[in-house]
């Protein structure tokens, strides 16, 4: 048996935006993320670096989940890890379903490709393509067949009249919109972003949050975003801290009036950790 055959017959059907609507948010088998004691290291001997030590963690489908934590916490590692593009040294990751820790080649990168849309800080923009064609790349790229039209995902990020520019001709903000259009092509069921805002001013910042959580209520896709900044961490249900590789603490957002009693709680929980 091929890997390509096994990956065919042991992901489970993806759901469409529509089906995932009815989805339940207490569905804990057969979708959203799960780690179990997720271990990674990078480097040996003296020169080793526990990224990530132990962490579980549970992300319920069409959860909104913030990761937190200072510099070289493990934050990006983690978002590695759940993006498939890295493999633990020990524990289990599994992602709608599948345990991805088991996949390999080619059916990795069809999963990655089917299910997920990762949002990177940098945009990763082909700078010589314009607007539509950096967006049907992953389909392109042998995507699969039921993706989400151009129009459609440009429309939902505001796009539609930038759609022939190149990259250098559209501002910070339509760069990170293009991103975003194009991690939802694929009708992914899990968006992952690494500081999707890292490089905005407040208010395209706050526009890209918004964008998020209508993704989140809109099309029920499971989001998880690393940050630093507690606005976007506030546009979450949840949040996640690291410290030094370990989870410290998780807690909801309901409990906050505004980002900054959010933030007041963060530094509260890192002083203790
Ligand atoms: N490829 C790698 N090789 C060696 N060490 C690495 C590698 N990637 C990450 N690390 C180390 O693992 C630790 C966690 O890194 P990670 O990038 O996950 O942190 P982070 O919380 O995302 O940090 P930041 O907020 O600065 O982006 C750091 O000490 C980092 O130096």
């Amino acid at each position: 048996m091929t890997i390509a055959t096994s990956a065919q017959t042991t992901l489970p059907h993806n759901q469409s935006g529509s089906q995932r609507t009815q989805a339940s948010n207490n569905d804990t088998t057969s979708g959203g993320v799960s780690l179990d004691n997720v271990s990674k290291t990078f480097g040996r001997g003296s020169r080793a670096v526990a990224a990530l030590k132990e962490v579980s963690l549970r992300i319920s489908p069409s959860d909104f989940v913030a990761v937190m934590g200072a510099s070289g916490s493990g934050k990006s590692t983690l978002l590695n890890l759940i993006s498939a593009l890295t493999s633990p040294d020990s524990g289990r990751i599994t992602i709608d379903g599948v345990d991805v820790t088991t996949l390999k080649d080619p059916g990795l990168t069809r999963f990655r490709r089917e299910r997920l849309g990762i949002i990177f800080q940098a945009h990763n923009l082909v700078p010589a393509l314009s607007v539509v064609d950096n967006v049907m790349l992953p389909v392109l790229a042998g995507g699969r067949q039921g993706h989400r039209t151009v129009d459609e995902v440009l429309e939902q990020v505001g796009l539609t009249d930038r759609r022939d520019h190149r990259p250098d001709q559209l501002s910070g903000g339509e760069q990170q919109r293009v991103a975003i259009a194009r991690a939802l092509i694929s009708d992914p069921s899990i968006i992952l972003a690494d500081e999707p805002t890292g490089n905005l001013d407040s208010v395209t910042g706050a526009q890209t949050c918004d964008l998020l959580r209508k993704l989140q209520q809109e099309h029920r896709c499971t989001i998880v975003v690393v940050t630093h900044a507690p606005d976007v961490a506030m546009s979450a249900g949840r949040v996640v801290v690291l410290k030094d590789g370990r989870k410290v603490s998780e807690f909801e957002t309901a409990q906050f009036n505004n980002a900054t009693e959010l933030a007041a709680h963060y530094q509260d929980l890192l002083r203790s950790a």
